[in-house]
């Protein structure tokens, strides 16, 4: 039993911990950021702990890396690592080809670094974040802080000439200051409603020089988990073109217990 958790919280858990049991022993893994991102660092640490699970860990933002080495995963930096054979990560919206808006959590920059350096990239999910078209969530970029508003200009003269519906920007604000990323840069969000062509839109975004990344993954992800408040999980495997359903046992879940959100 697992008291006190939300559907939304159980269903999180469900993906993440169907996801945790991919990795075996001398995996190098990337750890998405997130609050279902933060289950799968549970999960992991668990294994560790229960299992010895051998593993390096590469955290995407510092949020991650606080709670993985908390939980006493090995965590290295990606240069330490190389390559990765897996990183696993929550997501804001995903669609049929498993095209991907993130940056909810403002860690697009690393997030994408690092799953670009992966052999794979699994999305753990709920089915909330499953959409037909990208762009009802706002799509966060990246900005340097440098000709913040010269860029922001360029950004939305650029969505005037693009397939989406709307073309509104805002600034992500935290308190009373805009936020700034563990790379020291600022987010734009851009209200797009819908995005008709994705690929055209990350790319075109990235020439803007004032732009760092967009959060934007395209043919990134190659596999999405998600997961039910009843433990049931999709496995969706876009390279195999599969969809498997599995049941996720909430059993032991107790010693994941703490706060889930980072
Ligand atoms: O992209 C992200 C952080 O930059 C997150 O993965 C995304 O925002 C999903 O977060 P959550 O799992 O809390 O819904």
């Amino acid at each position: 039993m697992i008291p006190d958790l939300s559907p939304s919280d159980k269903a999180k858990l469900a993906a993440a911990k169907q996801a945790s049991l991919a990795i075996e022993t001398g995996m190098r893994v990337g750890l998405g950021t997130g609050s279902t991102a933060a289950w799968l660092v549970k999960c992991l640490a668990a294994r560790v702990r229960e299992e010895g699970l051998a593993i390096k860990c590469v955290p995407t933002s510092t949020q991650t890396a606080e709670l993985a080495r908390g939980l006493g995963l090995d965590v290295i930096t990606l240069d330490q690592a190389g390559t990765l054979d897996v990183t696993i990560d929550g997501a804001d919206e995903f669609d049929a080809h498993l095209n991907l808006i993130k940056g909810g959590g403002a860690a697009l920059l690393q997030e994408k670094i690092v799953a670009t350096a992966s052999a794979q990239m699994i999305v753990i999910a709920d089915s909330d974040k499953e959409v037909a078209t990208l762009g009802a969530f706002a799509l966060p970029i990246e900005v340097i802080p440098f000709g913040l508003e010269s860029t922001r200009k360029q950004v939305e003269e650029m969505l005037l000439a693009m397939e989406v519906e709307g073309r509104e920007t805002s600034l992500r604000m935290k308190e009373t200051a805009p936020l700034v990323t563990d790379e020291g840069n600022h987010i734009l969000d851009l209200h797009l409603k819908r995005i008709g062509n994705a690929p055209q839109l990350a790319m075109t975004l990235n020439q803007i020089p004032g732009v760092v990344e967009n959060g934007l993954f395209i043919d990134i992800c190659d596999r999405v988990i998600i997961g039910s408040g009843d433990g049931k999980v999709e496995t969706r495997d876009i390279n195999a073109g599969t969809i498997e359903t599995d049941q996720v046992d909430f059993a032991n879940a107790e010693n994941l217990f703490g706060d889930p959100a980072p």
